[in-house]
């Protein structure tokens, strides 16, 4: 039999309002509604199918006031992390959420009502005791930022009738409620299960040691990664889930289980690490795996770490007796070249070779296309990765040339064009200015607001296609130093951007003009034309200025291809 939930009683809402499903579902329909928040989304996911057991809803003042300064329930009940409904004022109000109303929660994906909570109280809460007690006070800790920036000034308690469960489209039969794995445990005949929490990629390091953690306590292995939120920067869950469904065959026997947890992390060390036991044993698990800084979130911008490396062991290690888990240190492997083997870093005797390969490490291997070895990770795990980190010269870039009309922007981008389609392997856009004024932006015209949103659709399209590893030339005016940094900004999300400047003077431009557009704003029949009666602010910070009065068009080429090449985007492989 698997692990008794926390509380005694798996607080499973789905199944136990399952007969009243219809009758909620009628409620919820003319009553006012909140629609949830990503994370607030996922902390009701696993309230419904009892993965917070005992809470069977979101935290009143009684509880939050515990948790917050004791790690306990108002019955009693060990629970270290406040999962709270914060609103704002105005959504309280228009909502006329206030004690005994009832309420929908509306998942903001698809206007589905899920919940209806019943309100017990709604209460301020003292942010800065939260911030100091829960997660230790340094105020670039993530959850404290979210916690003062993001999160409503207001708390709602109440408990919840459920009503659905959420819809998923990604891995749906990975993801286990905890009635669904136990039930997967007893089908296995497994009654002994060891946990590990993971919101990295797996390689043979992290196999090696759930393995062993299984051998010592003849147990099987839950691989149970977050799929909720996580750190922000971290490998997007969808490579993350490939890659654990790559790992899973090299469990000997089918020892291991891959469950996906929707949780909402908070980074918060030492009481994420009791939640997170918490949340394991709801689903069944006899052993859960506490690791080195566990879900910490590293360091401040001083260098400063937030968490000591052993405080989650510290913490799980003093509510040992009421955990009801049972915590295993998680040891930090390390490869021995000499014997070929994995062995836990502090069982090495000294002298003997050790090798490692950090996450930085890895990330600039997957960037250039460097060698990671087999002892490293698995092939197929490591091709999962570079599935999703194709190395710089498979990389989308956007090249950005601004300058005045007729300054030799659209030649330079014309020519590059066909260089680049000369040297293959990506597929190359060209976004002239005329062209996106004719193709996007025809209503348009060249007030400052016409432009900015010229630029901007600019922007979002280069933006997707860097996204899917196109080469993109753009050449508009783009005479706003703020359109210039916005469109960077969106495009840097995906791969490089580069900002050229063509900085031909404009009376060079003028005096070239062979269509006459010059003469004709000079003349007053086009106005506000950048230059002659409209602005054009020049970039502080481009990354490349080229003039073709004193150099010409080829040489501009060359010399942004020189700079992409250095950055190792045209690197034949
Ligand atoms: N008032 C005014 N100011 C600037 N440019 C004007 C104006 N009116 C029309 N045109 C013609 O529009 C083309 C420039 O558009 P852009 O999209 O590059 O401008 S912007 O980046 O949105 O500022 C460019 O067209 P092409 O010469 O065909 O490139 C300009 O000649």
């Amino acid at each position: 039999m698997a692990n008794p939930p926390h509380g005694g009683l798996l607080k499973d809402l789905i199944a136990r309002d399952a007969p009243r499903r219809k009758e909620l579902y009628a409620e919820a329909e003319k009553l006012p509604a909140i629609v949830l928040t990503e994370r607030q989304l996922c902390d009701l996911e696993l309230i419904l199918s009892g993965g917070f057991s005992p809470l069977e809803g979101f935290l009143n003042q009684k509880d939050y006031d515990g948790v917050v300064n004791e790690l306990r329930l108002a019955d009693g009940n060990l629970f270290s992390m406040p999962i709270t409904l914060d609103l704002s004022k105005e959504t309280i109000e228009a909502n006329g959420v206030k004690p005994g109303a009832r309420v929908a929660l509306r998942d903001f994906r698809d206007d589905r009502n899920l919940a209806i909570i019943t309100v017990d109280d709604v209460y301020k809460p003292d942010k800065q005791k939260e911030a100091k007690e829960v997660f230790g006070g340094d105020p670039e800790h993530p959850a404290i930022k979210y916690l003062v920036e993001t999160a409503g000034e207001y708390y709602v308690g109440g408990k919840i009738d459920a009503i659905d469960r959420l819809n998923h489209y990604d891995y749906v039969a990975l993801r286990y409620t905890p009635a669904e794995l136990r039930l997967h445990f007893d089908k296995l005949g497994w009654s002994r299960v060891v946990a590990f929490q993971t919101r990295n990629p797996m390689h043979r390091a992290h196999r090696e040691l759930t393995v062993r953690a299984a051998r010592a306590r003849q147990a099987n292995v839950l691989i149970h990664p977050v799929v909720g939120l996580t750190k922000p920067g971290d490998i997007d869950h969808f490579t993350r889930v490939r890659v654990y469904q790559a790992l899973l065959p090299r469990y000997p026997n089918g020892m291991a289980v891959l469950g996906l947890l929707p949780l909402a992390m908070r980074m918060g060390g030492p009481r994420e690490a009791i939640w997170h036991a918490i949340i394991r044993k709801n689903h069944g698990a006899t052993h859960f795996i506490v690791g080195r800084d566990h879900a910490g979130p590293g360091s401040n911008s001083k260098g400063v770490d937030f968490y000591g490396p052993y405080d989650a062991q510290h913490a799980v290690e003093k509510y040992k007796s009421e955990l009801g888990i049972e915590v295993v240190p998680f040891q930090q492997m390390t490869y021995l070249p000499d014997s070929d083997e994995y062995k836990p870093k502090d069982e090495v005797a000294t002298g003997i070779r050790t090798l490692d390969i950090s996450g930085t490490e890895l990330r600039k291997r997957l960037r250039t296309g460097a060698d990671i070895p087999e002892w490293f990770s698995y092939p197929e795990v490591v091709r999962v990765l570079r599935e999703s980190h194709p190395p710089r010269s498979k990389q989308g870039f956007t090249v950005f040339l601004t300058g005045y009309q007729n300054s030799g922007k659209d030649a330079i981008a014309r020519a590059l064009n066909v260089t680049l389609n000369q040297q293959g392997g990506r597929s190359v856009s060209l976004l002239l200015g005329e062209t996106v004024r004719h193709e996007l932006s025809s209503e348009l015209g060249f007030s400052r607001v016409d432009r900015e949103k010229n630029i901007a659709r600019i922007a979002f399209v280069a933006s997707e296609l860097t996204k899917s590893g196109a080469a993109v030339i753009a050449a508009p005016i783009a005479p706003f130093a703020d359109s210039r940094d916005q469109a960077r900004k969106l495009v840097e999300k995906h791969g490089s951007f580069y900002l050229v400047h063509v900085a031909t003077p404009l009376e060079y431009a003028e005096k070239t003009d062979k269509r006459g557009i010059y003469a004709k704003a000079r003349a007053g029949e086009i106005t506000g034309f950048t230059g002659v009666d409209d602005p054009y602010e020049i970039p502080v910070k481009a990354d490349l200025t080229v003039d073709v009065s004193t150099s010409n068009v080829r040489t501009a080429v060359h010399q942004i291809v020189l700079l992409l090449e250095a950055a190792g985007l045209l690197e034949q492989l």
